[in-house]
């Protein structure tokens, strides 16, 4: 699968914009603030339905504009796909595949796998286990479609049961049997995501090891763990365990929204032992097993979004990178850099051709 074109109407900081790709290496080059990255979440709105900086989707339209627009034609198995994405001001998304709009935007998540490795991902180290958490959910949704459903059942009954905590809490009297019928409910939908998480890492694990080795070439020890109080005990055990200490804290203590991405480096956290040089590895192999799973699993290539990827990385590490991504492992690749001549050094280095865009305040051009 790969993207032939894209065509932005007042998107970000581009009032219009028309681009040819090539199925092998873009590279958008340009200062800071030109609008590189603004490219690569164009990519990523056609692929996955929104931004992936900004959830609010009004904050892309060009400032003093009423809406924007963002179209692309793919190539899959042969075959064209034009994806459309419109955002009027005060009124709801259009989401478009062959000009047809979708009923539900879930139903187009996954069709169009795309990766994205950006500076903002260190979040992912330095914000509390809900972003590791998200991570790992967006990925499991990306390649089963009853994921994302039993998640938002998850939520719904986690909802209910703190509600009525909340109303214990204010009445002094426990509904035992509606309790009951709350966790059995709860237990149902945990139990399900844990075995779903629990394979989904099994597998994805040993991809990261892959790749981090690869990179760093066998430079440090670093460990991804994946920490579930329902390892540990049944969730009917812990939701009975842990009443009391709910009904003081009038919300459910235990449960698989309690689960945790553990990082670490020579067995100590990563998040206070890794150097930036360590933390962006780290991050880089996370995301490209995301790639290599998810290319399993659909049987085609993703997209791969590389943002401000060579910052803080060693020459080594950047070639070793570049070498593994322009191999025939990966497919259509975007990078974005502000240094021209660095980006194609290293395309010269290792032999690899690259199609180049220069980027200048909102105007893209071919280079
Ligand atoms: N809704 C919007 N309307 C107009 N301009 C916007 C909007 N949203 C973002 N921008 C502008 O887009 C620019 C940022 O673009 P982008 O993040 O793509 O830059 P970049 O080329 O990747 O820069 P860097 O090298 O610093 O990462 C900023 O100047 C910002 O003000």
């Amino acid at each position: 699968m790969w993207l032939k074109n894209l065509t932005l109407l007042y998107f970000k900081n581009y009032a219009s914009a028309e681009l040819t790709f090539s199925p092998t290496v873009n590279a958008f080059v340009g200062n800071n603030g030109a609008g590189k990255t603004n490219l690569l979440d164009a990519i990523h709105y056609l692929c996955l339905c929104k931004s992936y900086f900004n959830p609010i989707d009004s904050q892309q339209i060009k400032i003093g504009e009423e809406l924007f627009l963002v179209q692309g034609n793919f190539d899959k198995d042969q075959k064209p796909e034009q994806i459309s994405c419109g955002v009027k001001r005060n009124q709801k998304k259009q989401f478009k595949r062959n000009k047809k709009e979708y009923e539900k935007l879930a139903d187009h998540i996954g069709l169009f796998p795309v990766v994205m490795i950006s500076p903002y991902d260190v979040n992912l180290i330095m914000e509390g286990s809900e972003e590791r958490r998200r991570f790992v959910d967006n990925v499991i949704s990306q390649t089963d479609t009853q994921y994302l459903d039993l998640l938002i059942t998850y939520n719904k009954h986690l909802l209910n049961r703190n509600t009525l905590l909340k109303q214990v809490a204010a009445t002094h009297k426990l509904d035992v049997a509606l309790l009951e019928i709350l966790n059995e409910q709860l237990i149902n939908v945990g139990n399900a995501i844990f075995s779903k998480r629990k394979q989904f890492l099994a597998e994805f694990i040993p991809l990261f090891n892959k790749h981090y080795s690869f990179i760093s070439g066998d430079a440090e020890e670093v460990a991804l763990s994946y920490q579930s109080q329902l390892s540990e005990k049944s969730f009917e055990v812990l939701l009975e365990e842990s009443l009391e200490k709910d009904r003081v804290l009038e919300r459910t203590t235990t449960g698989i929204h309690k689960d945790e991405l553990l990082f670490s480096i020579a067995d100590v956290p990563l998040k206070k032992f890794g150097s930036q040089g360590q933390q962006k590895s780290f991050l880089i192999a996370l995301k490209l097993a995301q790639y290599s799973y998810l290319q399993k699993f659909k049987g085609y290539k993703p997209l791969l979004l590389l943002d401000d990827i060579f910052d803080k990385l060693d020459s080594l590490r950047v070639h070793k990178l570049m070498q593994m991504v322009s191999h025939d492992d990966f497919g259509q690749i975007f990078i974005t850099d502000a240094n021209k001549e660095r980006v194609v050094n290293v395309f010269n280095e290792i032999k690899a051709d690259i199609n180049l865009f220069e980027v200048v305040n909102g105007n893209v051009a071919h280079a």
